[in-house]
C-alpha cells in the first residue's frame, strides 16, 4: 500500500494513464475522428471544452484517445533502450580486455552526448515518423542503462559467489547470465519505470519538433505541435496535451522513485533464494528492561548463499562497554551495520529482536535514531563531509533533529568539541575536516555523536587508522564519554588486547557466530573456547621472547559461502572431534555471565 504523498500521487496518476489507455479509444475514438466543417479552429465552448482542430475535430476527445498511442510508443522506446543498454553494459564482462575497453569508452562517450541530439540524429537517419522517433528515444535512453548495468555488474563481480564461480572455471557468459544479471535485475527494472516517464516526455518532444508521429496518426506531442501555432489566439487548444504529458511524466517518474526507495528499504535480492525468514514474533520474547541494546538471532545474508552473520545474539546494558572481537571477515562490521540499519544492498537483515532501550529499532523515527544512536567508524573522513566546516556539520544534528536555531546549534557544537578535548574548539569548528589531524577528526566524529543524547555509541574499529599514541587517547576519550554521558557502547575491534583494556564484556565472533561471551576480567586464564584461548595466547606479554615471530593461529577462517554444517572453527581446532565438523554447538551457559559454543568444553 502506498504511504507517502508522492507514492499516492504516482499510484493515482499511473492508474489513471493505464485506464485511459485502455478505455480511451473505444469510448472517445469516434468523437476524436469526427470531422465537422462547421466547427473549424474553434476555441473552448460547452460543446468542445478544449476547442477544435483545423478539421473541426474535438480536441478533448483527441487528447483522451491519444493516451494509448503515447504510452505504447513510450513503452516500445524504453524497452529498446533497455535492451541495447543492458547488452552494452554487460558486454565488458564477457569480452576480452581490449574489446571491453572499447565498449566502455563508447558508452562513456554516449553518456556525455546530449540525449535529445542523439535521439534527433537517429530519428532523422532512420526515417521521420513514429518508428524513427521510437528508435531515436530508445538509442538516447540506452547509454544510461548501459552505465547502470556496468556499475551494478562491477559491484556484484566482487561478491564471494561470483569469485567462487570464476574459480570453478565457469565460462564468462554463464557467470554473467547465472550469477550477475539475476542479481542486478531489480534495480534495472526500477530504472525502467523512470525511463518510461523520460521516454514519454522525449517522444512528445520529438513529435512537437515535427520529427515524431505524422498525420493522420496522433499522440500528445503531435496534438501539442498542431495546437502550438494557435497558442496566442486560443491557448486552451495547447493546454490539454501539455497537462496530459506533464501528468504522465510526473506519474511514471514518481513511481520509479517510490519503487526504488521501497526496494532500498527492504533490500530483497532479486531472482535468488531468500534467506531463512525471520523467526516467529514470539521468539522475540519480552523486551529486556535492563538492556540498552538487545539483539536476538540477527542474521545478515547476501545473494548466493552468503550469510556472514548467523543468528547472533547480544545484550548491552546501561553504562557498559561491550567489545566484539574477531578476525577480519568474522562479521563484526556487518553486525554494527545491521544495528544501525546500514547494511548495503542487496543484503537482507533478519532478526527475532533488535531493540534500543526496549523499542524496536525499525519503529524509531529518523530523529530518534539520529539522536539516540551514535556511530563512529574507522575512517572519520567517511563520516565528515569534506566540503563543509566541522562546526556546521555538527550543528546540523541540532538544527535538523532538535529544532535548534543555527546559532544555538553552533554553540552546542563548540561545546561538544571542547568536551572531546579538542584544543581551541571555536577555531576547530570553523575549519574543514581536511585541516584537522586524523585523531582530531575522530574526536570531531565522537563529538557529533554527542550532539544528540545517545543511549548507545557504536564504534567500529575507531582507532585502526590512527597511530599508537593517538589510539590510546581516543580509547581513553571513549571510556570518559561513556562514563559521563551514561550511554552504553558497542566497541568493535580485531585486537583483543584493546578490547581487554577498554571493555567490560567481550563477545568473540568467528565466521559470523558468537563462539564465546565473557567478562573481560575472565579473558586471561578464564576463556573456555579454543578460539578465544588461541587469541589470548597469541598476545605478547612481558615474558614473550621478542626475537621470535608472534604466535598466530594456524589456518584461515572459512569464507561465508564455505561455512559448513558444524563448528566453523573445527578445521583449525586442536580439540576437534568428528562431531564438531558435523554438528553445530549451541551457545550455552558456562559459569556466571559466561557463554560458550563448543562441544569439547561444555
Ligand atoms: N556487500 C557485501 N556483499 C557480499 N558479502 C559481503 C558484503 N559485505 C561484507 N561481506 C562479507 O561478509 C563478511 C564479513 O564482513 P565484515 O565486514 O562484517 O567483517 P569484519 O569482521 O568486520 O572484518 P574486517 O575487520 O575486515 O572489517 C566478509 O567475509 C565479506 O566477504
Amino acid at each position: 500500500m502506498p504511504r507517502t504523498p508522492s507514492a499516492v500521487v504516482s499510484a493515482v496518476l499511473v492508474t489513471l494513464m493505464v485506464v485511459l489507455a485502455i478505455i480511451g479509444p473505444p469510448i472517445w475514438g469516434a468523437a476524436a475522428e469526427k470531422i465537422d466543417a462547421g466547427a473549424i479552429l474553434q476555441g473552448a465552448s460547452a460543446a468542445h471544452p478544449l476547442g477544435t482542430d483545423n478539421l473541426g475535430r474535438d480536441l478533448l476527445a483527441r487528447v483522451l484517445v491519444a493516451g494509448r498511442y503515447s504510452l505504447v510508443l513510450a513503452l516500445a522506446a524504453t524497452l529498446i533502450g533497455a535492451a541495447i543498454g543492458v547488452v552494452l553494459g554487460a558486454l565488458p564482462s564477457v569480452l576480452p580486455r581490449r574489446g571491453a575497453r572499447l565498449v566502455t569508452g563508447t558508452v562513456n562517450a554516449l553518456v556525455a552526448f546530449p540525449g535529445l541530439l542523439l535521439a534527433m540524429f537517429t530519428a532523422v537517419v532512420s526515417g521521420m515518423g513514429a518508428r524513427g522517433a521510437v528508435l531515436g528515444i530508445g538509442v538516447a535512453i540506452a547509454p544510461g542503462f548501459a552505465r547502470l548495468t556496468q556499475t551494478l555488474a562491477a559491484s556484484v563481480a566482487r561478491a564471494d559467489y561470483v569469485l567462487a564461480a570464476r574459480m570453478l572455471g565457469l565460462p564468462r557468459h554463464l557467470v554473467l547470465s547465472r550469477h550477475v544479471l539475476p542479481n542486478i535485475a531489480e534495480p534495472l527494472l526500477l530504472n525502467l519505470t523512470q525511463a518510461l516517464g523520460g521516454a514519454l516526455l522525449g517522444l512528445a518532444g520529438m513529435s512537437f519538433l515535427g520529427l515524431g508521429v505524422q498525420p493522420p496518426d496522433f499522440d500528445w506531442g503531435r496534438l501539442l505541435f498542431d495546437g502550438f501555432g494557435r497558442i496566442y489566439v486560443t491557448p486552451e487548444v495547447a493546454i490539454g496535451p501539455v497537462v496530459a504529458i506533464a501528468l504522465a511524466g510526473i506519474g511514471f517518474n514518481l513511481l520509479g522513485d517510490t519503487l526504488a526507495r521501497r526496494a532500498a528499504r527492504t533490500a530483497v535480492p532479486a531472482g535468488r533464494a531468500e534467506p531463512e525468514p525471520p523467526p516467529a514474533a514470539d521468539a522475540a520474547g519480552v523486551a529486556d528492561p535492563e538492556a540498552v541494546l538487545e539483539v536476538r538471532e540477527l542474521t545478515v545474508a547476501f545473494p548466493g548463499g552468503v550469510t556472514p552473520v548467523r543468528g547472533l545474539s547480544l545484550t548491552v546494558r546501561p553504562g557498559e562497554i561491550v567489545g566484539i572481537v574477531g578476525e577480519s571477515g568474522s562479521g563484526k562490521s556487518l553486525t554494527a551495520a545491521a544495528i544501525g540499519g546500514l547494511v548495503p544492498y542487496p543484503g537482507v537483515v533478519t532478526h527475532a529482536a533488535l531493540r534500543l532501550s526496549g523499542r524496536d529499532l525499525a519503529g524509531l523515527s529518523q530523529k530518534e535514531l539520529g539522536t539516540g544512536l551514535a556511530m563512529v567508524f574507522q575512517d572519520p573522513m567517511a563520516s565528515l563531509n569534506p566540503a563543509l566546516r566541522v562546526g556546521g556539520q555538527l550543528a546540523e544534528v541540532a538544527t535538523v533533529h532538535q529544532g535548534a536555531t543555527r546559532a544555538e546549534g553552533l554553540r552546542r557544537a563548540v561545546d561538544r568539541l571542547g568536551h572531546v578535548h579538542l584544543p581551541e574548539p571555536e577555531k576547530q569548528a570553523r575549519r574543514h575536516p581536511h585541516e584537522l589531524s586524523g585523531g582530531m577528526r575522530q574526536r570531531a566524529v565522537i563529538a557529533m555523536g554527542l550532539m544528540g543524547d545517545p543511549q548507545l555509541i557504536i564504534a567500529d574499529e575507531p582507532t585502526t587508522a590512527l597511530d599508537v599514541t593517538v589510539q590510546r587517547q581516543i580509547l581513553r576519550l571513549l571510556r570518559e564519554v561513556v562514563e559521563e554521558s551514561g550511554a552504553a557502547a558497542l566497541f568493535i575491534s580485531h585486537d583483543i588486547a584493546v578490547v581487554g583494556e577498554l571493555c567490560d564484556r567481550v563477545v568473540v565472533m568467528y565466521a559470523g557466530r558468537v563462539v564465546e561471551e565473557l567478562p573481560v576480567s575472565s579473558l586471561a586464564g578464564g576463556a573456555a573456547h579454543p578460539y578465544t584461548r588461541a587469541l589470548v595466547d597469541s598476545l605478547p606479554d612481558m615474558e614473550t621472547d621478542r626475537s621470535l615471530p608472534l604466535a598466530s593461529i594456524p589456518g584461515t577462517q572459512p569464507a561465508p559461502a564455505l561455512v559448513g554444517e558444524g563448528c566453523a572453527f573445527a578445521g583449525r581446532c586442536a580439540l576437534a572431534t568428528p562431531r564438531c565438523a558435523a554438528e553445530l554447538p549451541p551457545v550455552v551457559e558456562y559459569g556466571k555471565a559466561h557463554l560458550v559454543a563448543c562441544w569439547e568444553v561444555t
